[in-house]
């Protein structure tokens, strides 16, 4: 099953890449992007798990911007980001991933990231380690900040507040001095290099479950910690992750944030 979806997806986004960028809508703002094969590709790895576990759960972003329920429960959940770094797909700008996590019990079980364009299958088992193509990862083994590479995003929320506050805390982490902040446009992209070990840090408040699921165990089991940006542990609804190969630059990092609190991805929807 998997293969064959794998080999669909796959072509799907080459295809759509080359010949339907176009964007279809827009969601939170103007600048949240939807494209038809957002969409596709996740209605292609709904109908397929389906099949074989018909009583399994979905958190899919694009499901769930259509008023599905946005709750992870004690059952098997798929959590599913169609195309992660969809503003990326529209330009065509390389970092595209389809990132799908498994939880049972509300904890990641497995974990697969697929970087179209790079052609890297990125999966993590919960204890079995985190791999590449087949090739094991390991997170950087740097503990100091100032010989590190951070990676950020600033999302579609271009509110004054969270757009001062994200600056504030790039601003602070910048002049660390860090040697370079970067940003692939994809979160579940950006974990994937922290458990590659080209970047030792990835921190971002805004993102949606469905981003990091994946890539939340891929670092984990490459060696890595995940924290809440306020230092406590991670909660993957909260909309906030610190995904770093080490306990002294996570903290480091907090030191330099300044907080806010998006709404959860859990929140009961607004009474119509
Ligand atoms: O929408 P999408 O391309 O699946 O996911 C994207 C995330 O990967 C990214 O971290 C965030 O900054 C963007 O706003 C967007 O949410
Ligand atoms: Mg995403
Ligand atoms: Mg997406």
């Amino acid at each position: 099953m998997y293969v064959c979806m794998y080999v669909c997806i796959d072509q799907m986004v080459r295809e759509a890449l080359r010949d339907d960028r176009k964007v279809m809508m827009t969601k939170s703002s103007s600048i949240d992007l939807v494209t038809q094969t957002d969409q596709k590709v996740e209605q292609l790895i709904i109908k397929s798990v389906k099949e074989k576990f018909p009583t399994h759960r979905f958190i899919g972003e694009e499901s769930v911007a259509a008023g599905e329920p946005c709750d992870l429960t004690d059952f098997p959940t798929w959590i599913i980001d169609p195309i992660d770094g969809t503003t990326n797909f529209v330009h065509a700008f390389p970092f595209v991933a389809v990132s799908i996590g498994f939880c049972v019990n509300k904890q990641c079980e497995f974990g697969v990231v697929y970087s179209c364009l790079q052609d890297q299958m990125f999966t993590a088992r919960r204890g079995r380690g985190a791999f590449c193509n087949g090739e094991p990862l390991q997170v950087s083994t740097e503990e100091d900040i100032s010989r590190s590479i951070i990676a950020t995003e600033f999302g579609s929320n271009r509110e004054t507040e969270a757009i001062d506050r994200m600056f504030s805390s790039l601003r602070k982490i910048v002049c660390i001095p860090v040697q370079g902040v970067r940003s692939a446009g994809s979160a579940a992209v950006n974990m994937c290099l922290v458990a590659s070990g080209c970047v030792e840090a990835y921190y971002e408040i805004g993102i949606h479950v469905w981003d990091v699921a994946a890539g939340s165990l891929l670092v984990t089991e490459a060696g890595g910690v995940l924290m809440d940006v306020e230092g406590g542990v991670v909660d993957l609804m909260s909309r906030r992750i610190i995904a770093a190969n080490n306990r002294t630059l996570a903290e480091r990092i907090v030191k330099e944030i300044d907080s806010f609190s998006p709404t959860r991805d859990d929140a009961p929807l607004p009474k119509q």
